[in-house]
């Protein structure tokens, strides 16, 4: 057995870039792209990206180098994922588009990149993170400017290259592409995690880990060919969860919103007959707050969602849209997607209510990773399958990262001592039937009088409550017991319309009826809406920051009846309103 040796014809290195000609050549004349008016086919989208990749290796673009791009999705940014590698073996790295001047020029001067693409829209965001680092830096990015190929502005002038010129001028006879890769651990992207827990690191995923991974939610989330995805989910959030990719392995069509509006997400679903889309929770709520939009008869539209936990009563909600929900858990570390909440079909039969709390579960591992466990954080040794012994997840597998760049210290700390495992800094419980339900984030867990309370299951019971839109529970000191839980709670507008008045002392009962007694919050404090990071994830160090401030006393808890005001609501401020 041992001499039949690797050769071309049965041993190619995987890559998500291989997607690309097999599309080109498998489902030349379908559609690949649809962005407003503009359309391409697949055959076109493969001219595009082979000439941007000459054109990029033209300006000595090379293995390894990072091209960075700022921009929401956009054609251009989708052909990024294809023609970046594919010059040269180049590193591609986008950029969350919600950060500020600041948050930009932390990355830039982290991953030092050669080129510097930029959505005409955030060119000045661009231009000052590229000022505060012109000081710190003796080659700063090429810049390079993406205007509207719907409805080019003419931004550009002379002093930048522009998107579209570079795809004209690609000349693939003198550069030519490089369609596969020499080694599948080379890398293929570089993302910045959230900075939810502390700041953005710097993932490098390998072209191996972003095939295996592509290949296996495609499984799980039971994609089959010609999909009309809707690009609701940011790209640059793990390269739209490896969807980029894996749209041209099913001969799909992207189609490409700016901005997940309610609008543009509702007028494209009519107008494209959508079949997926992803969608983090928070987006769930723009769904949920179009009412205008409700009552339209359309076929059913497969949503997987993640990033956070979604609430059961949520995803009962989203799902009488006419939505069907798979959940999935993830982290920019694993490629993407890490579990999946496969259904079966024995679950079909139950009610509404009982099978939004099992879809809640966030499941049973990837198929593409080699193996996810709960493990005692001290003595390693795996939890039982109760659905009651909290322990940290860990995993493995060829999509976990290769590390954090230029970080060997957190890269060191993340894969343990004999880097038999990823730690997620994930607090999880495995139930009886092996699907395992994450419990909080290991820096959220409230440790009160020696137990532990898991905070999304305290928030999980307040979204049950018919008023409340959106709730947060946080650590507050406690004189006694150390730490107690202190919930942030936004009302749904229509409540305040109603001129219905919903009291602390009321959500608090609520909770009551529905937990231990120790895990109920001894504050409630009304917020507009709950502050969040910019991938959506609500900031819980902010409100650990508030709740410290809100030392209680153990007497209160019974006494105080302060009503919660359901204000409109208004952009990411916090009125600390009511409280007991
Ligand atoms: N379905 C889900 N249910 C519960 N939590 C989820 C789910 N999907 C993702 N998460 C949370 O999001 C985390 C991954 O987020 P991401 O990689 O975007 O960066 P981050 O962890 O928020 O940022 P940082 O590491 O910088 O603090 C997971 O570790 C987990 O805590």
């Amino acid at each position: 057995m041992d001499s039949l040796p690797k050769r071309d014809a049965n041993y190619v290195p995987l890559s998500p870039i291989t997607f690309l000609s097999r599309a080109a050549s498998v489902y030349a004349d379908r559609t690949s792209v649809v962005y407003g008016s503009t359309t391409f086919t697949w055959r076109q989208t493969h001219q595009r990206c082979c000439r941007l990749a000459a054109a990029l290796q033209s300006l000595a673009v090379s293995k390894n180098d990072v091209v960075s791009v700022l921009s929401p999705n956009t054609p251009a940014l989708y052909e990024m994922h294809f023609a970046v590698p594919m010059a040269g073996g180049a590193v591609l790295n986008a950029i969350n588009t919600r950060l500020d001047a600041a948050g930009v020029a932390t990355i830039l001067n982290h991953a030092h990149p050669k080129l510097l693409f930029v959505d005409y829209q955030y060119i000045h965001v661009a231009t000052d993170a590229l000022k505060s680092i012109v000081h710190v830096t003796t080659s700063p990015p090429l810049l390079v400017i993406i205007d509207d190929i719907d409805n080019p502005t003419g931004i550009n002038n002379s002093d930048h290259l522009e998107y579209e010129q570079l795809v004209a001028r690609g000349d693939t006879a003198s550069h030519p592409p490089r369609c596969q890769v020499d080694d599948e651990w080379d890398a293929v992207s570089l993302n910045y995690t959230s900075g939810t827990t502390s700041s953005p690191k710097g993932v490098v995923y390998s072209h191996r880990g972003a095939y295996l991974n592509t290949i296996g939610l495609l499984l799980q989330w039971g994609v089959g060919h010609e999909p009309v995805y809707l690009w609701s989910l940011p790209m640059f959030h793990c390269n739209g969860w490896t969807l980029t990719w894996g749209v041209a392995a099913r001969g799909g069509a992207n189609v490409i919103i700016r901005s997940p509006t309610a609008d543009a997400i509702y007028s494209a679903i009519d107008a494209h007959h959508v079949t997926h889309m992803c969608a983090a929770p928070v987006l769930f709520h723009i769904l949920l707050d179009a009412p205008r939009r409700r009552g339209r008869r359309r076929g059913v539209v497969e949503v997987l969602t993640g990033g956070a936990p979604p609430p059961a009563p949520l995803l009962e909600r989203v799902e009488r849209l006419g939505f069907r929900v798979t959940h999935a858990y993830g982290m920019t570390e694993a490629t993407g997607v890490v579990m999946v909440c496969e259904w079966r079909r024995q679950w079909d039969a139950l009610s509404p209510p009982d099978r939004a709390k099992i879809k809640a579960r966030q499941g049973v591992s990837a198929v593409t990773l080699a193996d996810a466990d709960v493990v005692n954080a001290t003595t390693t040794a795996s939890v039982p399958r109760d659905g009651v012994t909290m322990g940290e997840v860990v995993i493995r597998g060829s999509s976990v990262m290769k590390g954090y760049l230029n970080d060997e210290r957190a890269t060191a700390e993340a894969f343990g001592r004999d880097g038999a495992w990823f730690r997620t800094g994930d607090v999880g419980v495995v139930h009886p039937d092996g699907y395992v339900e994450i419990k909080d984030r290991c820096k959220d867990v409230i440790i009160s009088g020696g137990e532990n309370i898991s905070s999304v299951e305290v928030e999980a019971a307040l979204y049950g409550h018919p008023a409340v839109r959106e709730a947060a529970v946080v650590a507050m000191p406690h004189p006694h017991w150390g730490e107690t839980p202190c919930a942030f709670v936004a009302l749904k507008p229509e409540f305040a319309a109603a001129g219905e008045v919903v009291t602390g002392q009321e959500l608090v009962s609520f909770c009551r009826g529905r937990m231990a007694h120790y895990m109920v919050p001894r504050k409630v404090v009304s917020v507009d809406e709950l502050p969040k990071n910019s991938t959506g994830k609500v900031q819980k160090l902010k409100l650990r920051d508030m709740a410290r401030g809100l030392c209680v006393k153990p007497a209160a808890e019974v006494k105080a009846r302060v009503v919660v005001a359901g204000e409109p609501a208004r952009h990411g401020a916090l009125t600390q309103a009511a409280r007991l």
